[in-house]
Parts: structure tokens; C-alpha cells; sequence
């Protein structure tokens, strides 16, 4: 929790104003930022500064496990943080490729799970990883992104959070995740909850023990509407101890994962927190 306060303080006391765009709003940001999650000890890395919202979070990787690519299914795993994108993105509305109401488009899941091959079949990057490392093997390329240009054009977003490495060292796992741009008050939040929660599962479904995430930033940034809020409200705050994760200990496969688990699955120990903020989400 401290890391994340102290990215917060550095992009006030350090940041530049940059103008963005995509959403005519200028955010302050800093370059490179590095998190660390102590995972195999269950420090969960939920804000308490704020009430945070872990199970949206959750959903939406596990949405991106799953293969996913519209808002609906999205929402009915249990989190609405597609809906923007999918429904009210005018560049995306124009779009040819999008096939109506919620599609996403070829984003995040999809490239997970069905990269399109030149010969027209397609590849799943996340079964390989499961299977490999089920195995004990590392092959120091267990790598999955989402990042593929040549199909931006067909969806709604580019990954934010774009690559995941997984090593293994002995029988513990740990995993290395990148992120190009990141929207610290309302996406941080969810994104350190993802890490730490994508090498919780892949550890319990691998039969391995979880070991340290290493979270890995480039763009950071506090978008101009946003900057009072943190200024003059959160960070004013004393955090509270890190929250522990349970995860039903039934959940032993990546086909568990794609079929029966919901949110109902996973609960938070220990859960401190101030009240809520409400920060404004640029679309
Ligand atoms: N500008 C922007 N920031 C983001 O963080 C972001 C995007 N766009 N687009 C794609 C996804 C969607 N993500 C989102 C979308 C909404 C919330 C959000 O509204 N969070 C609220 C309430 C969450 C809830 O009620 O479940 C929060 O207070 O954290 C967070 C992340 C992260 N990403
Ligand atoms: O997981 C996510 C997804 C998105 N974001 C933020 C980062 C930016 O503020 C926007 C994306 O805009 P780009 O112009 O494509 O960079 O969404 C996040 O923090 N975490």
C-alpha cells in the first residue's frame, strides 16, 4: 500500500503535464514505475485509502482468462468496466468490425486465447503456459500478451496491461507483468489487484507454490480532473494493514476457471478501508 501512496506523491511532486488526445483531458504523469506483491505471503495489495471494489476486478481478469471479448459476458461474471469502452468509444462505434451492442473486439482474451495464426487456425498462449508449468517446465519463454498491433484496428482499446512472463524457480512460481499506460487513482487499483490475483490462480491451478509479482509500469499518469481527489483527499489518509485473499481451494484447473468459478469464489480477510471516492473515468 505504502508503493502505491508513494507512486501517487511522486507524480505530484514530480510529474509533467501531457496533453491526451484520445480523451482531450492533460493527465500528470511520470515514466517507469515498479510494484512489488508479496504474494506467496497473501498480502493483498487492495487500496485502503479507499474503498476498493476487488471483485469487479477479478471478473475482468478472469473475463480475459477466459477468452472473452464482449461486455456482456463481462458484466454478467460480475463487473460493468467494459461497457464504456464497448458502447460509448466513438471511434469504436464507427468502427466496421464491431459486431453490435458490447463487442469488444479483438482485444485482451481473445489474443490470450486465440491468436490468429497466418494459416488461419489460432494459437492459445494461456494453455500452453498451464501446461508447461504443470509440468515443471519452464521454458523461459512462458509469456502471454495480449499486445498484437496488427490487430488494433479491430478492437475497442489497446492492452494496458499487455504482457505477463511466468517463471519457475524450484516449485515456486512468479510472475513478471507489463503495463504501457496506466490511469494510477481508478485502473491501479484494479491492475494490482489482477497481478496478484492472476499468480494466486495460476500457482493453486499449477500445483506450485506462489512466489513474489513484479508489476511493471511505463506511463503513469493522474488525469486532471482526477488530481484534487488525490491531492487533497486520499492522500491525506493513513492506510490501514493489507487484506488477505482467499480462493476456494476447489478451484484445481484452467477448465475450472473457464466453467464453473464466480465471484462467490473468492473473499477478502481483514478488509480495512476509508470511505469511497468517486473519481471521474475518462472515456
Ligand atoms: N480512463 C480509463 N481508466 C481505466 O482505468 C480504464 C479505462 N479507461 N478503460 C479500460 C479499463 C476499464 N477499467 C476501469 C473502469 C472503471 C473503473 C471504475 O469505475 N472503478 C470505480 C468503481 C468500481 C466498481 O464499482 O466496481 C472505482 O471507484 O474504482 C475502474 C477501472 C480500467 N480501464
Ligand atoms: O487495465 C487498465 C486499462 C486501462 N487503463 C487506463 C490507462 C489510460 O488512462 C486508459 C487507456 O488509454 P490509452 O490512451 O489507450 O493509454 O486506461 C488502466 O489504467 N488499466
Amino acid at each position: 500500500m505504502k508503493q502505491y501512496l508513494a507512486l501517487c506523491q511522486r507524480i505530484i511532486d514530480q510529474g509533467t503535464w501531457i496533453e491526451n488526445e484520445r480523451t482531450g483531458k492533460r493527465c500528470l504523469t511520470v515514466i517507469n514505475a515498479d510494484l512489488e506483491y508479496d504474494v506467496g505471503n497473501n498480502q493483498f495489495p487492495m487500496i485502503t485509502t479507499r474503498k476498493s471494489f476487488y471483485k469487479s476486478a477479478i471478473a475482468e481478469f478472469l473475463g480475459y482468462m477466459r477468452g472473452y471479448d464482449n461486455a456482456a459476458d463481462f458484466r454478467a461474471l460480475g463487473t460493468k468496466t467494459w461497457d464504456a469502452n464497448a458502447n460509448l468509444n466513438e471511434a469504436w462505434l464507427n468502427n466496421p468490425h464491431r459486431k453490435g451492442e458490447d463487442d469488444m473486439g479483438r482485444v485482451y482474451g481473445v489474443q490470450g486465447r486465440a491468436w490468429a495464426k497466418p494459416d488461419g487456425t489460432t494459437l492459445d498462449q494461456l494453455k500452453k503456459i498451464v501446461e508447461n508449468l504443470k509440468n515443471g517446465i519452464d521454458d523461459r519463454a512462458e509469456i502471454l500478451t495480449f499486445y498484437n498491433p496488427g490487430e488494433f484496428g479491430m478492437g475497442c482499446l489497446r492492452p494496458c496491461m499487455h504482457t505477463h512472463t511466468f517463471s519457475l524457480l524450484g516449485d515456486t512460481l512468479h510472475l513478471t507483468s507489463y503495463q504501457r499506460s496506466c490511469d494510477v487513482p481508478l485502473g491501479l487499483n484494479f491492475n494490482q489487484v489482477q497481478v496478484f490475483a492472476f499468480l494466486a490462480l495460476m500457482a493453486q491451478i499449477t500445483g506450485k507454490k506462489a512466489g513474489k509479482a513484479y508489476h511493471k509500469i511505463v506511463n503513469a499518469h493522474i488525469y486532471e480532473d482526477q488530481l484534487e481527489l488525490m491531492q487533497e483527499v486520499q492522500l491525506k489518509r493513513e492506510p490501514f494493514p493489507s487484506p488477505q485473499l482467499k480462493i476456494n481451494p476447489k478451484i484445481t484447473s484452467l477448465e475450472d476457471l473457464e466453467t464453473w468459478v464466480t465471484m462467490d469464489d473468492f473473499e477478502v480477510v481483514g478488509y480495512q478501508c476509508h470511505d469511497a471516492i468517486k473519481y471521474p473515468f475518462s472515456v
